[in-house]
This record gives structure tokens, sequence and C-alpha cells, in this order.
């Protein structure tokens, strides 16, 4: 079986007895090659039954599904579902995504870029820069009734996206005193955090002091944090955003920036990128990009392929199958 890694990471697939294929029916020592997610596929590998993917561009993938006729499951080891279901495999190509292998990087950015937030780290950034010792700041932010603004103790944490990254971040807000609430597809108490779905969207967004979004990019969730939701929430609110652009409506999150009707945004993602030079999320008010720095690189990545490689040659179910359609 011939089996395609990307170059751009430091595989080790090679203590897993995987060169022997026997059980697969093959009957050949498995062939893993090395390629590069930035250049046409050689024609010569054409003939690969698994693909591996890390950071490939669009075009590359688009090539993988048009041109390998053998695969039969594509591993990529982004969490995002998004670009791997964009790039088109044909419906029976088995695809499973990397979660779970950035949560602990994820989990810790979020809670960075929250920090920044709350402690307003933006406007004394600004002051730095200007040599000017802004300490009105904690002032202002001394008023017991808007405190939440400045701490994270006793604040009202929303996270939009109760998945496997909020499994590893709802206890670090906890940590810090915060009161945490989910919102995914299904509700119930996971990890001893209620979550909710969006139908409970308006009552909760009412109290939120943080909103956090850690949103996948499918249809459904397209531009789901719009003008609406931003109406839902207290104008102190801040919204911090490492999920995915495309699940934010960025003229209207500007307009209300602008406005006054947010805190303000932390965003680790935005709907185009690279953020182009000339967009207004640059210099909108109270704002804090970072370049899509969250993950990083994958952890652990060896051992998910590993382990469904084994699952594919068993005909077991592989861990982390994405939905198809
Ligand atoms: N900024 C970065 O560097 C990184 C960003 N990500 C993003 O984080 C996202 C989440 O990752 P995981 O936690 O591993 O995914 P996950 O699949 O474990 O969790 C996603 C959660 O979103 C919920 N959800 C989906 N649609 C929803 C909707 N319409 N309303 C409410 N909840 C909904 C699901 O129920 C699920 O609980 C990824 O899809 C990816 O886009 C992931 C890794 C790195
Ligand atoms: O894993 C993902 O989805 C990412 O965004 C990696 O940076």
């Amino acid at each position: 079986m011939k089996i395609l890694v990307p170059d751009s990471l430091p595989l080790d697939l090679t203590s897993q007895g995987a060169g022997d294929t026997a059980a697969s029916g093959h009957g050949a020592r498995d062939v893993f090659v090395e390629y590069d997610g930035g250049a046409p596929l050689p024609v010569e590998h054409r003939d690969a039954e698994v693909l591996v993917a890390w950071a490939n561009t669009p075009a590359n993938l688009a090539d993988a599904a048009a041109h390998l006729p053998r695969l039969r499951w594509v591993q990529t080891l982004a969490a995002g579902p998004d670009a791997i279901l964009a790039a088109g495999f044909a419906p029976d190509v088995v695809v499973t995504n990397g979660r779970s292998l950035h949560d602990g990087p994820v989990a810790e950015h979020t809670l960075a870029l929250t920090l920044a937030a709350v402690r307003r780290l933006d406007r004394l950034g600004t002051a730095q820069r200007e040599h000017r010792w802004d300490s009105a700041l904690g002032d202002e932010q001394a008023d017991p009734a808007t405190s939440s603004r400045f701490t994270l103790h006793g604040a009202q944490v929303t996270i939009w996206g109760f998945g496997s990254i909020a499994a590893a971040l709802a206890p670090l807000y906890a940590a810090l005193g915060a009161r945490v609430t989910g919102v995914a597809s299904t509700a119930g108490d996971r990890f001893g955090f209620p979550v909710v779905t969006d139908a409970d969207l308006p009552r909760v967004l009412a109290t939120t002091d943080v909103l956090v979004s850690l949103l996948p990019a499918v249809p459904a969730t397209r531009h789901a944090f719009d003008a609406a939701r931003i109406a839902q929430l207290p104008d102190h609110a801040w919204f911090v955003n490492a999920g995915r652009g495309a699940t934010v409506d960025e003229v209207a999150l500007v307009a209300a920036l602008r406005e006054g009707r947010l805190g303000g945004a932390a965003l680790d993602v935005t709907e185009i990128e690279p953020l182009p030079a000339d967009s207004p999320l640059w210099d909108a008010p109270r704002t804090i990009l970072t370049p899509h720095v969250a993950g990083g690189r994958p952890q652990g990545a060896s051992a998910l392929v590993l382990e469904n490689l084994e699952n594919l040659r068993a005909g077991r179910p592989l861990r982390n199958v994405v939905p198809r359609g």
C-alpha cells in the first residue's frame, strides 16, 4: 500500500511493523512516500491509497482529489475539517481529521488571548509604544459593577463549539474563577460543565462577559457570529475567536467595534488568511489579532496515523472520521 506523507512534518511511522501489509491482503510492503503539499503530486505516485495531509494548499488537495483513483483514506492532521472537505474527495474515500492533536496549544493560546483582552494588553501596549504611563486603566476597571471586564474571576465565559479543545480550555478558565457554559450541537453536562445548544444562545449571551468561539467552519456555522448575535451580548463583552474566521460576519464585527458595541475582539483566525493588508480589522478599535498560530504543529500525529493505519488494515472504524455531505 502506498502512503503519501507530508514532507513538512517529522512523522515517525517506522516503529509499528507497518511495513508488513500481509494482513491487508495486498501481499506487498507498505511504502511511505514524502510529498510536497504545496506542489502538484508527482505523476508516479498517483497509485497511492492513503494520503496524510498537513498545511496543503487548496490546489494540492484538489489535485489529490482528482488524480488518486486508488485512494481509500485521507488523514488530515488539522482539527478543522473545512479545507479537506472543500477539496472534493470522492464520497467513498474515508476522511479523518486531527481532532485532539491541537487541544493543548489552542487552549493555551485562547487563554492568552482572553487574558490579553480582559487585562487590556492592547491598550497598555499602545501606551507603551507612546511612552505613556496609562495607570488610569486600573482605576477605571476597579468599579465592582464592571470588574468582570478586568478579571476572569466571577466572569461568565461562554464557549461556542464545546468539543475537544474546549475540554482542555474550560478547566483553565474555571481555575481562574470564571463560570463556564458550553454551546454545542447537543446539550448536556460535559466534563462537569453545562452545555446548551444554539437555541439557548439569546439567554446565555445576555449574561456573557467573554464569548469564546471554537466553532468549526461548516455550512451551518457560516457567519454564525453576526449582528444579531452581537446585539445579544452586553456592550462590555469581549469576543475571542480561535475556531475559524468564516464563522464570523466581519463587516458586522467591525461595525460593532467602531460603535462601541463590544468590549473588543481577540482573533486568531480571519475569514481570509493571510488577512489582507487593507482589511479594516487591522485598525479596528479594541482588537487583538494573531495570525492563526494557536495550533502550531500537531501533537501526537504519528500515533494517530499509525492507529488509523492499523484500523484500516483490520477493517475497524477509523478514529476521527469527518462526516461527509
Ligand atoms: N486557531 C487554530 O490554530 C486552530 C483552530 N482550530 C479550530 O477549532 C475548531 C474546533 O476544534 P475541536 O474542538 O477539535 O472540534 P470538535 O469537533 O471536537 O468540537 C467542535 C464542537 O463544535 C460544536 N458545533 C458544531 N456546530 C455547531 C453549531 N452550529 N452550534 C454550536 N456548536 C456547534 C460541536 O457540537 C462540537 O462540540 C476546529 O474545527 C478548527 O476550526 C483547531 C485547531 C487549531
Ligand atoms: O488544526 C487546525 O484546524 C488548524 O487550524 C491548525 O492550525
